[in-house]
């Protein structure tokens, strides 16, 4: 695989990622339903995520694993059920009736603030340099001083293998490239969940190691909780402490990395891991 030059040498990958972290749980999705019109994508949906821990979702298409990364992210209505983060409602919440009552833009907002998502097409403002592109947020959103959120930037671009490349515009990098710096935006929110939805799809197969290699990075080096959706069945089996496979919106078992990928129970997960292997 190429190696970009601008990028740093990057640690090998561990040869069994650490045990997950159990505790109080960071993400909960309790009955969670997820309707588009009249179909029902995720019915009564339940699961937890520790703090720190990555879990990678893996299943056939269309059974639900970007909805779940988007209902997370709130670019999707929650159709019933609840999702919490640190024990905090994100949407929706029971009122002292017992009655669930969606929150207001501001409440949900400030645990949102916490959540970043890097997407299979990298959707950096083209108008803007690399670094406007990765400081933005932490000016608007969190009202960062603006030197204060350029050094941010600097060093998340440093910690990409682009610091050199800050004053250009996205349009003239390598679409790894731009991905690094999709990344190195959603970092420089320090977000305490982060969500990675096929983050190597869109890319020519030469440049998928580098991403992969940041990503790396970023799980070995920080504690934040991760969830992931990802075709690198590799790297998902390197880096996460569980994985959940999925089919029709439901969870159809879920495991230790080399329990899924090395004896799964299922039928169906075999069959998908036959076909994506
Ligand atoms: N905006 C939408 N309107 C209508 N249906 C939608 C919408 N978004 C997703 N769906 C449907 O919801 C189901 C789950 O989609 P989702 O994208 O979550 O699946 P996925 O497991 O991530 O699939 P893939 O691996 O192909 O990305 C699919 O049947 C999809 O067609």
């Amino acid at each position: 695989m190429t190696k970009d030059p601008e990028r740093p040498a990057v640690p090998e990958p561990a040869k069994s990622p650490p045990a997950a972290p159990n505790g109080q749980p960071r993400i909960v999705f309790e009955d969670v339903v997820k309707r588009f019109g009249k179909v029902s994508v995720l019915n009564e949906l339940n699961f937890n995520v520790a703090k720190g821990e990555r879990v990678t979702l893996i299943g056939p298409s269309g059974s639900g694993k970007t909805t779940i990364l988007r209902l997370l992210m709130t670019l999707e209505d929650l159709s019933d059920g609840y999702i919490f983060v640190d024990g905090e409602p994100l949407t929706h919440a029971k009122n002292a009736s017992g009655k669930r009552v969606a929150l207001k833009p501001k409440e949900v907002s400030r645990i949102r603030k916490r959540i970043g998502m890097v997407f299979q097409q990298f959707n950096l403002f083209p108008n803007m340099s690399v670094i406007e592109n990765v400081m933005e947020a932490p000016v608007h959103v969190l009202g960062l001083p603006k030197e204060e959120a350029r050094a941010r930037a600097q060093g998340l671009l440093d910690q990409v293998g682009l610091g050199n490349r800050g004053d250009e515009h996205p349009t003239r990098l390598s679409g790894g490239q731009q991905q690094r710096v999709a990344i190195a935006r959603a970092l420089a929110m320090e977000p305490e969940i982060l969500l990675l939805d096929e983050v190597t799809s869109a890319l020519d197969p030469e440049l998928v190691g580098d991403v992969l290699g940041v990503l790396r990075d970023v799980a070995e080096n920080t504690d934040i909780t991760m969830l992931l959706v990802t075709h690198e069945m590799q790297f998902a089996r390197d880096v996460s402490h569980r994985v959940m496979m999925f089919d029709g919106g439901r969870i159809v078992e879920e495991g230790v990395p080399d329990q899924i990928f090395g004896n799964p129970r299922e039928e169906r997960t075999k069959k998908f891991l036959r076909a994506v292997l």
